[in-house]
């Protein structure tokens, strides 16, 4: 009899509870006014599964094309897709940060660094030391510049020397992104020979591809205590049977984990570079920048070992797939037979500024690249379609505010996703048409397209690595289409890809690796 009391009584709680929870959820919380799914508004369950599936940028794209410019998503989660909604939370002076139940996934070595602050004024003093680096002036000119002239040079050899390593697109633009993106962090002693074809720096590489990548990132921000008990499993029993019942998070404790050790590897051999007032072109990069700001030459904070190692590597990371990503999409979508016209007229572009330019050299400057519109629209319009971060870029806010007249409280997850706003038909009209035109259109025609092309975020904590990421996709571009015209394999030009998960960069499930053929005249 006692028993079948608590059990009542277990039971009944349970009840209350959930009927509590549903009251709360449907009526009484102040986001219930936001349209929605209720499935989505009971439990956010609902929207790990769709995470899981790989399915959460498109259904919420779905959900916005059906219930408006606000939806909400969670229980605690709102996504929005207007304007004033991107500036409220992204603008300048904005409240909200970036979360950590989300960001944590990207902490390397266990520190926090630019892309994982939360607080504004630690975001704000990291970037201060180091958005100097990769800003425009600095890009377009000698040293970087040169570098990423020389290594587009080593990508047109390639296709000499080892067209088929070249044609297949995810490697070799990996090649490409990694020496880039090494020369700039560790400066040319630091910098990898990808390209050139030394074995161990495409080793470094050797786990990007990894089909459970996504998957162990869905546990990690879901279940963290679980995936770092199951990965960490030393009882061999416990492992098999985890691993038996297809339960394991992933193959590797991590993808990237090759780019990481790289990264520290590379900063312990190098951090004891003298740090002088002006460094030579092959001790110049991100992290002499950081360096000098630890012994106090640019007046910043001092930063620990763990933490310039920390920053180095998240550069790496981030600069690495999104730019590769990029240029394969690129060259992809102009590839296609319905495209060839594009491929015509900007391959007329890049010969007649190669024509006026009475000089010999083989690879047209990174400035005259960054001038040329036709390929500037090439490249706006694959962002816009592609972005290779297009799903939502999740933010909280510590105190009560309101966007588009909705009342949010502190806490609540806001985003914007750039799959949504690059397809919001009133702004771009056939908007899942590839049309670089619409690009060279007048300012005035084109102000209210610029308004809305979010694929480097907005405001603070905008990319940092935007204008080098330009620099190096056109005159990537520009070199190729100076000498070669492009197709692809016939099996590829059914295909649509978008990298829409929020975990990893890539080529989508149903994208297979891009092979291009590149033809000489
Ligand atoms: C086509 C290439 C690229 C695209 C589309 C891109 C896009 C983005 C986006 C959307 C964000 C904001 C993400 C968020 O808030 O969740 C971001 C941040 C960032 N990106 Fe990029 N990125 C690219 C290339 C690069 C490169 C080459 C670097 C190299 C340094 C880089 C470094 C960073 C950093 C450090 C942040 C954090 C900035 C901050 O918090 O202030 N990105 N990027």
């Amino acid at each position: 009899m006692p028993l079948v009391l608590a059990s009542s009584i277990v039971a009944a709680i349970g009840v209350a509870l959930l009927f509590s929870h549903v009251y709360w959820t449907l009526i009484a919380s102040p986001l219930a006014k936001i349209p929605g799914p209720n499935w989505f508004f009971l439990t956010s369950l609902r929207l790990s599964w769709e995470e899981f599936q790989g399915t959460r940028t498109r259904t919420i794209h779905r959900l916005h094309q059906q219930y408006g410019p606000a939806v909400r998503i969670g229980p605690n989660e709102v996504s929005f897709n207007s304007l004033s909604a991107l500036r409220q939370i992204y603008g300048a002076g904005s409240p909200f940060g970036r979360p950590s139940a989300f960001y944590r996934i990207f902490s390397m070595f266990g520190q926090t660094s630019l892309f994982t602050f939360y607080s504004s004024s630690d975001h704000a003093a990291r970037k201060k030391i180091m958005s100097q680096v990769y800003s425009k002036s600095a890009v377009l000119k000698s040293p970087v510049a040169d570098s990423i002239q020389s290594k587009t040079k080593q990508f047109i050899d390639l296709i000499e020397s080892d067209p088929r390593t070249a044609s297949d697109l995810v490697r070799s633009l990996h090649f490409f992104s990694l020496d880039n993106m090494t020369w700039m962090v560790f400066g040319a002693r630091g910098a990898t020979k990808a390209l050139m074809g030394e074995l161990s720096d495409r080793q470094i590489l050797s786990d990007i591809e990894e089909p459970t990548a996504r998957r162990y990132s869905w546990f990690q921000l879901h279940l963290p205590r679980y995936t770092r008990l199951a990965m960490s499993c030393s009882f061999s029993h416990l492992r098999s049977i985890i691993d038996a019942f297809g339960l394991l998070p992933g193959k590797l404790p991590s993808a990237y984990s090759g780019l990481q050790g790289f990264a520290l590897a590379t900063f312990n051999t190098h951090r004891s570079y003298k740090t002088s007032a002006s460094p030579p072109a092959s001790e110049s990069g991100l992290m002499m920048r950081l360096l000098h700001a630890r012994t106090g030459n640019s007046g910043g904070k001092p930063l620990s070992n763990m933490e310039i190692a920390a920053e180095c590597a998240d550069n790496l990371d981030a600069g690495l797939k999104t730019t590769s990503d990029t240029l394969m999409f690129a060259l992809w979508v102009l590839s296609l037979p319905q495209h060839r016209r594009y491929q015509e007229r900007l391959i007329m572009e890049v010969k007649d500024a190669k024509s006026v330019r009475a000089s010999d050299m083989s690879i047209l400057p990174v400035d005259v690249c960054d001038r040329l519109p036709f390929l500037d629209a090439i490249i706006k319009e694959t962002l816009r379609l592609y972005a290779p971060i297009a799903a939502s870029q999740p933010r909280t806010s510590t105190q009560d505010t309101t966007i588009d007249s909705y009342h949010i409280p502190a806490g609540t997850v806001v985003s914007c996703q750039a799959f949504s706003m690059h397809r919001n038909p009133a702004v771009y009209p056939r908007p899942n048409t590839f049309d670089p035109d619409r690009w060279l259109a007048s300012d005035a025609e084109t102000a209210e397209i610029k308004r809305w092309w979010w694929p480097f975020s907005s405001g603070a904590r905008m990319c940092l690595g935007m204008h080098f990421a330009l620099a190096e996709m056109k005159t990537l571009l520009a070199a190729i289409y100076q000498t070669y015209s492009t197709n692809l394999r016939p099996d590829f030009e059914n295909l649509s890809p978008t990298a829409t998960s929020r975990f990893e960069l890539v080529y989508d499930d149903s994208f297979p690796i891009a092979e291009v053929r590149f033809i000489s005249p």
